[in-house]
């Protein structure tokens, strides 16, 4: 994870006299001689403020900005926007204050004039939904590297901008840091960006300001429900991407209710895309998946358009989401405007659809096979279990935990989930941020030991084992080390994450360097066994 000072940002900024700003929010300036004072960045963190920035203190849920709003002057800062409460805490403040009721709700623009609407220069790609967003902004990035455009990713993963790369601290970045990182990306010769679009940066406009080429939805389910109350509350704050102010056109995977209900409620053109199998001709959807079949080490499908367009193409990345996954990147790719056979030709020579995604089904070991995955919620968890279980020939081990402080709710529905699919079950901590870890594996395992049961009572029986072992490396090496030679073992829930939070430190912790060593450390072992059983 990086430090709120850790981001991309432009070298050079003409910037914009505070007149500016002052005229977009259409106010009272209150100091006309100090309104001349060239603005050339825009923070919301001290820590992150430079000479002739504007310091924009927004409430929080722990602290107000405008707490640190005398250092952000010592840093430099030559202005402050802030609501009428940050205005009270600023009584001596030496800088003009510029005062707004919902800072947060300008910040977006505010910044995009800052450093010249520097989204207008690139294509701009975004996706939302419950899972599958790094994947298919990974995939988009990638069928638009092939094409020869040199691009920008934005999102869980990393942040990258050209050749530049760093870790990302949030999967969408505060609205003033994405502004500065599309200004470096316009910096670096970027043409097109692909980026996640979270609900939780919806609802706290962090994206205002930018309208994206092409919006992409593919799916939602149950996640995040401590943030935004419901699932009515977290479709309608997803839905804000398909509006005028958010993306001037939509591909909408329709594969579910919630699809369709995205479709309604756009108020935008929004092109469709169905996905799952026996659609076909004659689909009501606008582009729709055919001709779904594996091929050695990719899974071949066929993108088709109701106007006849065909895109034969494949990709590496196992599961059935996937295809779904690469369907939503290229039906965005052709919605902006790319010719299909230029597609085509680019993926032939790179090989299709199969970029590269850190913690996404990543597979670590062969025998037995170890994949990491970042499934951390009910159906991502399914679908990656269901993903593996045709091509496991032994059993299907899955590791996993579910993460403090977030949706208390999807816990026993996870280990009802991992009993369902898995042989073994193996629960242990995700992050369990400030929260205690045992309570939150006791949730799961009530869940999976209820499941369980009734899988012991139902017919055919099947005996699925559940075990709880903490902390997370040591179940990872157990679940290794008991594995058989054909078996799986999933490890969920975290990916590519390299830090672990346990009462409220930081630990360091990658499943992968975990997966890798638990699959060394087995090494003496077969080597004795083949040799009693050569
Ligand atoms: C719910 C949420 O998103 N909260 C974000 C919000 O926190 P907050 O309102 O509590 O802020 P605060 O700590 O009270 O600080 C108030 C203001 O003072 C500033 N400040 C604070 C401390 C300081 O030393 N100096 C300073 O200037 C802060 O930058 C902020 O502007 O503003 C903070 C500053 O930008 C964010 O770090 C914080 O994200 C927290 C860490 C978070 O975990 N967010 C997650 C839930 C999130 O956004 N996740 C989505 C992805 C979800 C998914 O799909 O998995 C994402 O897009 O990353
Ligand atoms: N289209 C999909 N439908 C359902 N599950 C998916 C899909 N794509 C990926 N997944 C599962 O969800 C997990 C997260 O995938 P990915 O990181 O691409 O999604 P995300 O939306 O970016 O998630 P997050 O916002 O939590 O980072 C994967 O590890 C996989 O298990």
């Amino acid at each position: 994870m990086s430090s709120p000072i850790d981001r991309l940002r432009p070298a050079v900024s003409a910037g914009r006299p505070l007149r500016d700003v002052v005229a977009l929010l259409d106010l009272e300036p209150d100091s006309s001689a100090r309104l001349d004072v060239p603005v050339t960045s825009v923070s919301s963190d001290n820590r992150t403020v430079q000479p002739q920035a504007l310091f924009v203190a927004l409430p929080g849920a722990h602290v107000h900005g405008a707490t640190y709003a005398e250092d952000a002057v010592s840093r430099g800062a030559v202005a402050v926007l802030t609501d009428p409460a940050g205005r009270e805490l600023l009584r001596e403040i030496s800088v003009p204050v510029v005062v707004c009721d919902e800072p947060r709700t300008v910040l977006g623009p505010v910044a995009s004039v800052v450093y010249g609407a520097p989204a207008q220069d690139l294509g701009t790609f975004a996706v939302t939904g419950t899972n599958g967003k790094t994947t298919t902004t990974y995939m988009i990035d990638h069928v638009l590297g092939a094409m020869g455009f040199r691009g920008g990713l934005v999102g869980t993963v990393e942040t990258r901008s050209g050749d530049r790369v760093l870790p990302s601290r949030l999967t969408t970045p505060e609205a003033a840091d994405l502004q500065a990182l599309l200004a470096a990306m316009r910096e670096d010769d970027v043409r097109t960006l692909a980026m996640e679009v979270s609900s939780h940066a919806l609802a706290l406009h962090r994206v205002d300001g930018i309208v994206f080429d092409v919006a992409g939805f593919t799916n939602l389910s149950q996640d995040h429900l401590d943030f935004h109350g419901d699932l009515q509350g977290y479709f309608a704050t997803k839905a804000r991407l398909f509006t005028p102010a958010h993306a001037r056109r939509g591909v909408v995977v329709v594969d579910d209710a919630w699809g369709e209900r995205m479709v309604e409620s756009a108020q935008i053109p929004v092109a469709t895309l169905r996905t799952t199998a026996g659609q076909g001709t004659g689909s009501t959807a606008d582009w729709w998946v055919d001709d779904v079949h594996p091929e050695p080490g990719r899974t071949a499908f066929t993108l088709r358009h109701r106007d006849g367009r065909a895109l034969e193409t494949g990709t590496s990345l196992p599961g059935g989401f996937n295809v779904t996954n690469a369907a939503l990147a290229l039906a965005m790719v052709l919605e902006a405007g790319s010719d299909v056979r230029d597609v085509a030709d680019a993926l032939g020579a790179a090989g299709g659809v199969s970029p590269a995604v850190p913690g996404r089904m990543e597979q670590v070991s062969d025998e037995p096979r170890v994949v990491v995955d970042f499934a951390h919620n009910p159906d991502a968890l399914r679908l990656a279990l269901q993903a593996l279980r045709p091509t496991t020939r032994g059993r299907l081990t899955v590791v996993f935990g579910a993460t403090g402080e977030r949706d208390v709710g999807k816990r026993p529905t996870m280990g009802a989930i991992a009993v369902e699919y898995a042989d073994r079950v193996v629960v242990t901590d995700d992050d369990p941020h400030a929260e205690a870890p045992g309570p939150i594996r006791a949730q799961v395992l009530a869940g999976a030991r209820s499941a369980a049961e009734r899988v012991d009572l139902g017919e055919p029986r099947r005996g699925v084992a559940v075990d709880e072992v903490a902390p997370r490396a040591e179940a990872i090496a157990t679940a290794i080390r008991e594995a058989g030679e054909h078996d799986t073992v999933l490890v969920a829930g975290r990916g590519h994450e390299t830090v672990q939070e346990i009462a409220g430190v930081d630990h360091l912790l990658d499943d992968r360097v975990e997966a890798r060593a638990a699959v060394a450390a087995r090494k003496p072992l077969d080597n004795d066994m083949k040799e009693q059983h050569p």
